[in-house]
């Protein structure tokens, strides 16, 4: 028999800062293409463990694997590079910097030319910097921003900040993306377009996504599995069915609607 072997793996990993346990003892297995959420009350430590499965903090205790590869103790940036995009719960993007741009930026940090060429002005520079423009363009036409390629970043409107984001995240070329309340502050229409492009964008790109998301009936609509953090520590795992009618997580919402 043949076992396979998972996307990401998650092995009773943990980070203290201070007195306080942000994550502990926290085991998650992520399969090839799968969608699924990470959710729990607030300060249950769902942002620490994105802030750990990309290297900003190392875990004190446990092993992260991708793809069967140690990750701990990796930086950021190599982190990326191995396969692992994110969104952040509050918008980072280059707001100065135009909708282009920003894509590009995170292109470059991939990119295949090397200082030399770039110093230089050589000629691999300039075709490495085409080949970069257009795959920018690319994205930005599945996520319908091509209007506003050279508009500032800071002048979208909120729903397509986030929308820029997202597009910023896979120009890394990512296996795992994480993505961190990406709804938070949009409208019902916003909302459900944006589900519909995480679902069309990981059939797309062939993304694995972990989606950390406090809109209940989106997670339960969208995600095929659920884990569920509470102060830090892995109190359920299931579908949503399991998930809604599981007590431990209905008392740690203590009243928050779970439906
Ligand atoms: N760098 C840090 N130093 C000290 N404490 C931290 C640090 N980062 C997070 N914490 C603490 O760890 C706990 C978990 O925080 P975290 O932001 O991961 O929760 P969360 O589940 O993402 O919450 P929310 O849903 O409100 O965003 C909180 O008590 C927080 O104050």
């Amino acid at each position: 028999m043949t076992t396979k072997t998972p996307l990401l793996k998650v092995d009773s990993i943990g980070i203290q800062f201070g007195g306080l346990k942000a994550v502990s003892d926290v085991n998650i297995e992520l399969n090839s293409g799968e969608l699924v959420g990470l959710i729990g009350p607030n300060g249950a430590g769902k942002t620490t463990f994105f802030n750990l499965l990309t290297g900003v903090y190392e875990p004190t205790e446990g092993v992260i694997a991708l793809g069967g590869e140690k990750l701990n103790g990796l930086a950021p940036y190599r982190i990326t590079r191995k396969g692992i995009s994110r969104t952040f719960q509050n918008i980072r993007l280059f707001n100065e910097l135009s909708v282009l741009d920003n894509v590009k930026v995170a292109y470059h940090s991939l990119a295949k030319h090397s200082m030399v060429s770039s110093i230089l002005r050589l000629p691999s520079f300039f075709s490495g910097e085409r080949e970069m423009e257009e795959k920018a363009i690319e994205f930005l036409e599945i996520f319908k921003l091509e209007p506003y390629l050279h508009e500032k970043a800071k002048n979208l409107p909120y729903g397509q900040q986030r929308r820029l984001e997202i597009a910023r995240a896979l120009a890394s070329n990512p296996k795992l993306l994480l993505l961190d309340e990406p709804a938070a502050g949009m409208n019902p229409q916003e909302t459900h377009d944006l589900m519909n492009l995480i679902g069309f964008i990981r059939k797309k790109f062939n993304l694995t996504v972990l989606l950390i998301e406090h809109d209940m009936p989106l997670v339960m609509g969208v995600c095929e599995r659920i884990y569920v953090l509470d102060h830090g520590q892995l109190i359920a795992q299931g579908s949503p069915e399991e998930i809604r009618n599981n007590p431990k997580v209905i008392e740690a919402y203590l009243g928050e609607e779970v439906s």
